[in-house]
């Protein structure tokens, strides 16, 4: 399946996954032939069961892990600050304050906390954690954790935020409500976002293109379409169209199932 997307997407390429292989240990097949164009501005969601290959996708685009055949492509090439990663835990460091947490990125890149400051604030108050700089990790919900991990995502303003299940571990109301978050604060800073979930909700509510992926080996088999207008509210949750849609990903979920039975 080349050239995924080229027909659904119609913003700038912003990079490419062209035909990636990934085998691991010389038998593990992690991934097969996948093929993703991903578009300036694009929310796109890979969905799909346990061991599709969904985190190895997200490891490869962010440069973790190398492919074992294939390319990945950055159209203008990538620069340090291109990239953010939020992973399923906040991965924290719990010593330091969440100011401290989120200046990370610019820290590695030796830039000192006087210097960032003001981006570190505005970040913090992107994700609704304004005046919460100098407490501790151990003092914040989960859902705030999530939220300071997120901060130091997008502290750097990356043009690509890679997420791997940040929600699965939250209760609904809270998941919720951070769903609805992400995509003011998405709306507000202009990046794109690779969203994984096992949630065909979440993965409707959030996207703008769902990619369905099947396991054994791990590929796409298909991709869908959600062309429901942006800010998306309640109002949307409990819409015929949204139903509608959940009703597809399911559907192509449950064909993915199938197929790697
Ligand atoms: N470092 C590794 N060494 C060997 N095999 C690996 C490695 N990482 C992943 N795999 C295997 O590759 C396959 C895909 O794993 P991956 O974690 O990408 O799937 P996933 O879709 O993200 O699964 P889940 O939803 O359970 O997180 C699985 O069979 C997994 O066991």
């Amino acid at each position: 399946m080349t050239d995924l997307g080229d027909h659904i997407s119609p913003r700038p390429e912003l990079l490419r996954m062209d035909r990636v292989d990934k085998i691991f240990n010389g038998d593990v097949t992690a991934l097969k032939g996948m093929s993703l164009r991903v578009g300036e501005g694009d929310f796109i969601s890979l969905l799909g069961p346990s061991g599709c290959g969904k985190s190895t996708a997200l490891r490869l685009i962010s440069d973790l892990l190398h492919p074992t055949s294939g390319r990945i492509i950055w159209s203008g090439g990538r620069e340090v600050d291109d990239l953010g990663v939020v992973f399923q835990e906040p991965t924290l460091m719990p010593w330091a304050t969440v100011a401290q947490n989120v200046w990370l990125p610019f820290r590695l890149r030796g830039k000192p906390y006087a210097e960032v400051k003001s981006a570190v604030l505005d970040a913090l108050a992107l994700v609704g954690l304004d005046g919460f700089q100098n407490s501790y990790p151990r003092e914040l919900s989960g859902g705030m954790k999530m939220r300071v991990s997120i901060a130091r995502a997008m502290v750097t303003r990356p043009r690509l935020i890679l997420m791997d299940e940040p929600f699965a571990a939250l209760d609904e109301i809270t998941r919720f409500k951070l769903n609805d978050d992400l995509l003011k604060l998405k709306a507000a800073i202009g990046c794109t976002v690779v969203f994984v979930t096992h949630s065909v909700f979440e993965s409707v509510f959030l996207s703008d293109r769902i990619v369905i992926m099947a396991a054994r080996p791990g590929r796409v088999i298909s991709e869908l379409g959600v062309n429901a207008p942006y800010p998306r509210t309640d109002d949307f949750r409990t819409s015929a169209e949204y139903a509608g849609y959940t009703r597809q990903a399911t559907d192509a979920l449950r064909t993915a199932m199938g197929e790697a039975a």
